[in-house]
């Protein structure tokens, strides 16, 4: 499976200069279409020289030709080759840092016993209080069992940690919350649902992450019942969030009312079901979602309960058939499945102006350069192609803002106020096809979300906080 578009990695060479030129290295590396982007010079020396090159290649594939042809030049030792990505992931992404210093006894004596006893006594007299005086205030369990990691489906636990911590640094880089990734070793609905209860006292809020449907609604529903701090799943959530500013967004563009588009989502799994609920609570009326048994439709009794549920709020005309069938049609695709499930002679049946918004990571639906000119608005999920519709433009905003009023849930309005919160960020000047949503780098994307969520979680009366910034609002 192609990953990535392009991939950069460092050689380590070994070099006799008596026996070949830097300038001779260079030429065989570009030639085996390679890009130099750094030179380190790890140990310099007037006959043998060890450089570090950094070398940007257009795909993975290409790295071990350049390697071989590296290796059988004359008067070079070919060291090492090393991934930088891998590299980056050396130990994992994040580590623990104390706020204060213990530099002496009587530092020693308030940051643990005997002074943190008072502490702990007042927490126990009062559990609210630990929102205040231990990490809950500004912590969030970033949960996931490696069931449908991004795309990459059932990978289990182990190797789901890496995106776990990268949501984790999300947090913390885009809006300072501190997250902590959890990989739970169980696939058990009820298993995850007491571990996940039992660890909140430690927690403000509850992340939940790639785990599939329909168990993930379950899990959700179930813990957001029972639990006083937020809990979200992000996949679910959080993708409608953006999802949903993206298109209004997009739709400006092409001059469509909502209520009277068709819309194909392809992927009824847990993006999939919120996006669509999301989209019906917009006023979308003519919505046909798709999975691998083809249109979901009323005349079938699903195993999946979620998919009659489904069946029940969409598809109107009742429409059957595969994704080729009931694209026919459309004015807008989602795509929340698989790589490459949808064909440019799919596009093509599409109404004027077709959206296509092709959100499975790491590889879209259909590539921006199959899609190409028959689209007239095209997004992906990726941060290497315009219109990065993902949803890290909302968790980190979303959960800083539920900290923030210390809300006791992320509610529907809270979600809605979020998306118009990021939509409204692209200004009408600025709006164009290539240009429906913020950058993940715009900082005023987080603020605007947070001050959106704050203010939805006092009206509808679920803030147990006001933060000082909206004391003095009327
Ligand atoms: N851009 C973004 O922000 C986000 C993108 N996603 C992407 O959406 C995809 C789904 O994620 P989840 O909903 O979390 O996973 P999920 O496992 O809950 O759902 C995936 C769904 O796709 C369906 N599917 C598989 N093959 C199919 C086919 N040939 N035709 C139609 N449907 C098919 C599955 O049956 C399942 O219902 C992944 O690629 C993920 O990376 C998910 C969340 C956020
Ligand atoms: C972006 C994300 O959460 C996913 O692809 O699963
Ligand atoms: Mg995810």
């Amino acid at each position: 499976m192609r990953l990535e578009g392009g991939t950069s990695v460092i050689l380590r060479v070994e070099m006799n200069k008596q026996m070949v030129t830097f300038g001779e290295l260079v030429s065989l590396i570009g030639r085996e279409g390679g890009d130099i982007v750094a030179i380190d010079v790890i140990q310099p020396g007037r006959r043998m020289e060890i450089r570090d090159l950094t070398v940007s290649v257009s795909e993975p594939a290409v790295v071990e030709t350049l390697a071989d042809a590296v290796k059988a030049m004359q008067g070079i030792h070919l060291v090492n080759v090393s991934d930088r990505t891998f590299l980056l992931h050396l130990g994992g992404k994040i580590e623990v840092h104390s706020k204060v210093p213990i530099k002496n006894r009587d530092d020693l004596s308030r940051v643990y016993t005997p002074g943190v006893a008072k502490v702990c006594m007042a927490i126990s007299e009062d559990v609210g209080k630990s929102h205040a005086l231990t990490i809950r205030r500004n912590t969030v369990a970033v949960v996931s069992d490696g069931t449908a990691v991004l795309g990459l489906g059932d990978i289990g636990p182990h190797a789901a940690m890496p995106v776990m911590e990268g949501k984790a640094m999300l947090f913390k880089e885009l809006a300072g919350v501190d997250a902590f990734p959890i990989c739970l070793d169980t696939k058990d609905t009820e298993e995850i649902i007491s571990i996940v209860k039992a660890l909140a006292p430690t927690f403000g809020g509850i992340n939940l992450e790639d785990i599939s449907s329909p168990r993930c609604f379950e899990i959700e529903r179930r813990l957001k019942e029972d639990l006083d701090i937020p809990v979200f799943h992000d996949d679910q959530h959080g993708t409608a969030v953006v999802l949903l500013a993206g298109l209004l967004n997009a739709l400006k563009i092409v001059g469509k009312p909502i209520g009277e588009i068709k819309i194909v989502v392809c992927g009824i799994g847990a993006a999939g079901v919120a996006c669509s609920r999301m989209l019906l609570a917009a006023g979308v009326t003519r919505l046909v979602g798709v999975d691998k048994c083809g249109a979901i439709h009323r005349d079938e009794r699903y195993d999946n309960e979620a998919w009659n549920d489904y069946a029940r709020m969409t598809n109107p005309d009742n429409e059957k058939g595969s994704l080729s069938d009931v694209i026919a049609g459309a004015d807008v695709f989602i795509g929340l499945s698989r790589p490459r499930l949808l064909r440019q002679e799919d596009v093509r049946k599409m109404n004027a102006d077709p959206i296509v918004f092709a959100m499975a990571n790491p590889e879209p639906e259909i590539s921006p350069e199959e899609a190409g000119a028959h689209v007239r608005v095209y997004a992906t999920g990726r941060s290497d192609y315009p219109n990065q519709l993902n949803n890290v433009l909302a968790f980190p905003g979303i959960f800083r803002g539920a900290l923030d009023a210390r809300a006791s849930a992320i509610n529907e309005a809270m979600k809605l106020a979020a998306a118009n919160a990021i939509a409204s960020i692209v200004t009408e000047e600025e709006l164009n096809e290539e240009y429906i949503i913020p950058s993940v780098f715009n900082d005023k994307v987080v603020p605007a979300v947070r001050r959106a969520v704050i203010q939805e979680a006092i009206n509808s009366g679920i803030a147990r906080k006001v933060p000082s910034d909206f004391r003095n609002l009327d």
